[in-house]
């Protein structure tokens, strides 16, 4: 047990982040278009070398030029071992418009990472003046990451999201697969001698959520990507949700209404939500902490569980 109160996450509806490539400001506006609630240009691993300097130019122009709504906006910067990163930092801050919300910083191995970037972020806001105070989000997707992840969830008052990267995290932990996200296909149990597949992503998404729901920083589930497999998609977002994570990431746009779908309470959810809160409340009106509904046992614990639907609910709704 603690005293402490566990901190909320930000207020605003996260449930599908849209990936672009910022070498394809083509498709710019056809992102501010979707239905996702945050954009996430990118200046990393889906930008070639030879298009870094191209890219951060366009996504700084795009930071001014397009209508991106009420959309959370987000670029992804360049990881700490390269040797892009700190230009894509001053350039977005001396120049992009104070629309930009959040920077996304890849590959964090731990907490000193983010205390570098905020570091240089906060010189420059404060050299050019800047009003509006930049946030973070970042990826875990390395061994480091997962180690260091409680760290690093309290490692600046900028964070505000933290995804799982599928991809790089497979390949930093060294799993024996080329698959970004979803069902992998030699991990199961076998039972008298039926297939059962397992979930190699749990222990990360568990890890992220609890240290996430510490410290007030919202838990994404990242990448997967058969775009062409809406099930497979599903499933894995579903998954996610049950956890407590609170949205994915769509790396096509055919991706975005699945994920709306799955991280926005059902009304169903929600209706029953709404009808264990009223239980409680007559049931404290009879000086009772537990009462029954619809056969099984609700208690105070039930109210808080209940809050949570019915919060999501109302903040997406309002945003
Ligand atoms: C592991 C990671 O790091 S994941 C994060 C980084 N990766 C990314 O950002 C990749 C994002 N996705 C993409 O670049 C592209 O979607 C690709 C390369 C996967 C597929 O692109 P395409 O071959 O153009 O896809 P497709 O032909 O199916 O596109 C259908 C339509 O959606 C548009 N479109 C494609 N991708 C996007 C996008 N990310 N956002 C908005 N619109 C898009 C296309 O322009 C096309 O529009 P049209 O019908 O008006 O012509
Ligand atoms: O950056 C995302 C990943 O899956 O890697
Ligand atoms: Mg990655």
């Amino acid at each position: 047990m603690s005293f402490r109160i566990q901190p909320q996450p930000p207020a605003r509806p996260n449930r599908c982040q849209l990936f672009g490539p910022g070498s394809r400001p083509a498709i710019f506006e056809k992102m501010a278009g979707s239905a996702a609630d945050v954009i996430n240009l990118d200046l990393e691993d889906s930008v070639s070398p030879a298009d870094k300097d191209t890219a951060r130019a366009n996504v700084i122009a795009a930071t001014r030029d397009i209508d991106w709504g009420t959309k959370t906006l987000s670029v992804r910067i360049n990881g700490l071992d390269t040797p892009y990163w700190y230009r894509d930092v001053i350039d977005l801050l001396e120049q992009a418009d104070e629309r930009l919300d959040l920077i996304m910083i890849p590959k964090v191995g731990c907490a000193a990472d983010l205390y570098a970037v905020d570091a240089l972020v906060t010189a420059v806001e404060h050299a050019k003046g800047r009003e509006k105070r930049l946030g973070f989000e970042v990826i875990i997707e390395s061994a480091a990451g997962i180690a260091h992840v409680e760290e690093i969830a309290a490692a600046s008052p900028r964070l505000q999201a933290m995804s799982l990267g599928a991809a790089d995290f497979a390949a930093s932990m060294g799993m024996q697969t080329t698959g970004i996200g979803g069902t992998q296909e030699n991990y199961y149990m076998l039972h008298e001698g039926t297939k059962h597949w397992s979930d190699p992503w749990h222990w990360a998404q568990a890890a992220i959520v609890a240290a996430c729901r510490t410290h007030g920083v919202l838990p994404v589930d990242g990448p997967f990507g058969d775009f062409s497999d809406d099930e497979g998609f599903r499933a894995q977002a579903l998954r996610s949700a049950t956890l407590g994570m609170v949205g994915k990431w769509a790396i096509h746009p055919k991706q975005v209404a699945l994920a709306n779908e799955v991280f926005t309470p059902s009304q169903a959810a929600v209706a029953e939500a709404r009808e264990i809160l009223a239980a409680m409340a007559d049931a404290k009106a009879r000086g009772e902490g537990a009462t029954v509904y619809k056969g099984r046992l609700v208690d105070i614990a039930s109210i808080k569980q209940a809050e949570v639907i019915v919060r999501q609910s109302e903040m997406i709704a309002g945003g």
